[in-house]
């Protein structure tokens, strides 16, 4: 008998399988290529967006992958809900869970975490390095307290799950700490980078634990990922 092309997850209670978690949204669609060329093959369902489906069976017996939100990929393999994981260094940098080992930079994805301000405050003489406190729209507050307090300076953190470019006009905040790319967010809304905090880019992540009790099978998938970074 043939083997199938594309093995069925095994649904819940299903341990031998290694799950790889994926992150909806803009990675996805960068990540494609590059599974292709680690020989990984998601059931096609994986790519229909209208699929209520979470979790996939591959081409491969042992490999599941899972669709995930971005941020819930680094705790999903923190847990070792997930041995394998993709993720933005912004979202490993906002958790620094230490149960994740992140050994490979996928070269996608790349972008930067910057600080930005109106473009009326930017060019004015009160460039804000001398406050003592400042209030700040961000997806990643740990990131934002950690980097204003190295400048002796406390964060006034608003949390928000998106459109953080808002926050200024809006008169939520001076500051806002997010992603840019090609800029044109900032610009579509009167802002300027003021500061570049950390470059960003994909990570292939690793549960440390996994990692110990199956070094050989979480080493292999490791290997074919360096070399489809690399080819
Ligand atoms: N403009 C961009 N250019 C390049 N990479 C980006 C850009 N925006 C986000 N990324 C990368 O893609 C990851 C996922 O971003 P995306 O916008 O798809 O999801 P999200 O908005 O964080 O998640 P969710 O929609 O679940 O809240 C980010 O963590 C970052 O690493
Ligand atoms: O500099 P740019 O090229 O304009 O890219 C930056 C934008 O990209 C990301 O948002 P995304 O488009 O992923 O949408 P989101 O609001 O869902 O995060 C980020 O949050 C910025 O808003």
């Amino acid at each position: 008998m043939n083997a199938p092309l594309f093995w069925p997850a095994r649904g819940a209670g299903a341990s031998e399988a290694i799950v790889l978690a994926l992150p909806k949204g803009r990675l996805l669609g960068e990540l494609g290529p590059l599974l292709a060329r680690a020989g990984i093959e998601p059931d096609p369902d994986f790519a229909d967006e209208s699929s209520r489906r979470l979790r996939f069976g591959t081409n491969e017996r042992g490999l599941e992958v899972v669709r995930v939100r971005s941020f819930d990929v680094a705790t999903f393999v923190a847990f070792g809900a997930a041995a394998l994981g993709v993720v933005g260094s912004d979202v490993l940098a906002e958790f620094d869970y230490p149960e994740l080992y992140a050994p490979l930079d996928l070269r996608l994805g790349r972008c930067r975490l910057s600080i930005a301000a109106p473009e009326a405050d930017a060019a004015s003489s009160d460039d804000g390095s001398r406050w003592s406190q400042v209030r700040v729209a961000t997806k990643y507050p740990n990131i934002t307290r950690r980097h204003f307090a190295a400048r002796g300076v406390t964060a006034d953190v608003v949390h928000l799950s998106g459109a953080m470019e808002l926050a200024p006009s809006l008169g939520l905040s001076r500051l806002i700490l997010d992603l840019v790319q090609t800029g044109s967010t900032l610009r579509a809304n009167g802002l300027v980078e003021i500061e570049h905090v950390a470059d960003v880019s994909a990570r292939l992540i690793v549960n440390r634990t996994a990692l110990k009790t199956r070094p050989d099978l979480l080493g292999a998938w490791i290997a074919r990922f360096r070399a489809a970074v690399a080819g």
